[in-house]
């Protein structure tokens, strides 16, 4: 009897944690987000709140806003009605991706004065718009930014071009459904109910953005392993010569959106884009997750936690390793990895 009673007590508890955590789902913006739990009883913990936009902890600041200027040639209506269809006007899209096929006699020179690191007006030079502006896959990712991870220049509130331009997409937020399933072997992970075309938007990773001096507080602090919720906001540090101190991180795992559900694997059907409505912020953006290939309604969503951008690919992907991988500390932190594709590199960290 006791050992009833106690049984139909926990189940109550785990009943109204499970219905906490569906009730704030309901709450969020977007079409639906279902937990489901074929494996256990247990929920997402309740200390992990959703939030629908990062929250800027100390120490972290957005760039001056009168740095946030809108493209000014633009119309909503200039002749296709894709808002900034003339990529050569629009000057949001001055950082774009050079279009090196429309390249004339004139731009080339140009171009070439840019590649030898020379300071040139960007403007001059025909740019490649991100997403497909129509047919059955407008609003997803062209190929060309799917592979070369470019930096996607969306649109912003100062824009001539008014909300139905095409080149805003992330900033409309999450439009596909989501299921914040329980697996067999990786907690909790992500899928979705309908089939995603490539290079369609799922929804940004969301979290408390922290200085880099905090972010190693809070590993410091921690013995799980919390990296798997940190993420550096380090697309521009290079190029802006950044000291890694001076980096922002985000941190998923108290605060967050759906995708801080989303595991890992070697062979990815997911893959995060630098998504920036403000060229002058280059500590302060968006990390946003495409379908890198066709997806089949309820396979699970994952990405690669070792991403590299296409320049560090050509140096090769880490090769698997039968080792225990270990840290700059030489501290072993191994998670051994579930992935179960062919190209599995065996451990979550390297
Ligand atoms: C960002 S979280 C993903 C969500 C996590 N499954 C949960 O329940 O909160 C990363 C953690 O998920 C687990 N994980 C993700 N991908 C995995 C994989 N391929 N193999 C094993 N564990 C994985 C690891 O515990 C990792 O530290």
């Amino acid at each position: 009897m006791l050992s009833r009673a106690r049984s139909s007590a926990t189940s109550t508890a785990e009943d109204r944690i499970r219905m906490e955590v569906v009730r704030r789902l309901r709450g969020l913006p977007g079409p639906p987000i279902i937990l489901l739990n074929k494996i256990d009883r247990s929920s997402p913990p309740l200390k992990f709140q959703f939030i629908t936009q990062s929250i800027l902890r100390e120490g972290v600041e957005k760039a001056d806003p009168a740095t946030m200027t809108g493209c000014q040639k633009c119309r909503p209506h200039m002749g296709q009605n894709i808002g900034c269809e003339y990529t050569k006007k629009c000057d949001c899209l001055e950082y774009a991706a050079i279009d090196v096929k429309r390249l004339n006699d004139i731009t080339k020179p140009i171009y070439d004065r840019y590649i030898a690191g020379k300071d040139v007006d960007l403007s001059q030079l025909p740019k490649r718009f991100p997403y497909f502006s129509n047919g059955d896959n407008t609003g997803c990712l062209v190929p060309f930014y799917l592979n070369e991870r470019h930096p996607i220049y969306e649109c912003n509130k100062y824009c001539m071009c008014g909300p139905g331009c095409k080149n805003r997409i992330v900033q409309h937020g999450r439009q596909v459904d989501l299921v914040i399933f329980k697996t067999k072997d990786r907690g909790w992970g992500l899928k979705s109910t309908q089939g995603l075309r490539q290079g369609q938007f799922i929804d940004t990773y969301r979290g408390e953005i922290i200085t880099d001096a905090e972010a190693t507080r809070r590993e410091k602090a921690t013995s799980s392993s919390l990296n798997s919720y940190l993420y550096s906001l380090d697309k521009f540090a290079e190029e802006n010569e950044l000291k890694p101190e001076e980096l922002y991180v985000v941190d998923g795992e108290y605060f967050g959106g759906p995708t801080r559900f989303m595991n890992h694997s070697c062979e990815p059907n997911c893959r995060q884009y630098t998504v920036s409505y403000n060229k002058h912020d280059v500590r302060v953006y968006e990390i946003a997750f495409f379908a890198y290939r066709n997806i089949e309604p309820s396979e699970e969503l994952t990405f690669d936690y070792l991403d590299k951008d296409e320049e560090e690919e050509e140096e090769g992907a880490p090769p698997p390793s039968q080792e225990k991988p270990v840290d700059a500390q030489g501290e072993t932190k191994p998670v051994e990895c579930r992935c179960g594709s062919k190209k599995c590199r065996k451990w979550l960290w390297m």
